[in-house]
């Protein structure tokens, strides 16, 4: 069955408290329902990581080679800093959608760079949590599963 890791990075483990004006409501728990329901649909499976480090979000990039067919990750803050998570995307090869929950480009300018997007097989952005969702479904285009 195809498998997708879907990680997230620093913060986001406040999701439903954390600025909600901007993030929403939902909590991580919450999307990680939805996306398990999202997944049954689909027929795959998902697993879940979450880290406020950097190099734990390194190391779960490439301990998803021969585990994982591809990953979903939202980096946070790591998206606008991180040249060690841009090479590790490189080097695994497997897909990775870059995802975020607000429209980053409606934001602070520091926000508008992202040091993987040139890296990632795609971006989801701004549609609140239910991006996820979307992203499971599109990453599915790019592994030759049979959702988007
Ligand atoms: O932590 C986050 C969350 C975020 O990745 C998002 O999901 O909208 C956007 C980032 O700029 C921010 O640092």
């Amino acid at each position: 069955m195809t498998s997708i890791l879907i990680a997230n990075g620093p913060n986001l483990n406040l999701l439903g408290t954390r600025e909600p004006s901007i993030y929403g409501a939902e909590t991580l728990s919450d999307v990680e329902d939805m996306c398990r329901a999202e997944a049954d649909a689909l027929g795959v499976s998902v697993s879940f990581f979450q880290s406020n480090h950097e190099g734990a979000l390194v190391d779960v990039l490439h301990d998803a080679r021969g585990t994982h067919d591809g990953i979903i990750l939202n980096a946070g803050a790591y998206t606008h800093t991180s040249i060690a998570l841009r090479d590790a995307i490189s080097g695994i090869g497997l897909p990775v959608v870059e995802l975020h929950v607000s429209n980053v480009h409606a934001r602070e300018d520091f926000r508008h760079t992202s040091m993987i997007a040139p890296v990632a097989a795609g971006v989801i952005l701004g549609f609140g949590v239910q991006g996820y969702p979307l992203a499971l479904r599109a990453i599915l285009g790019k592994i030759g599963g049979r959702a988007a």
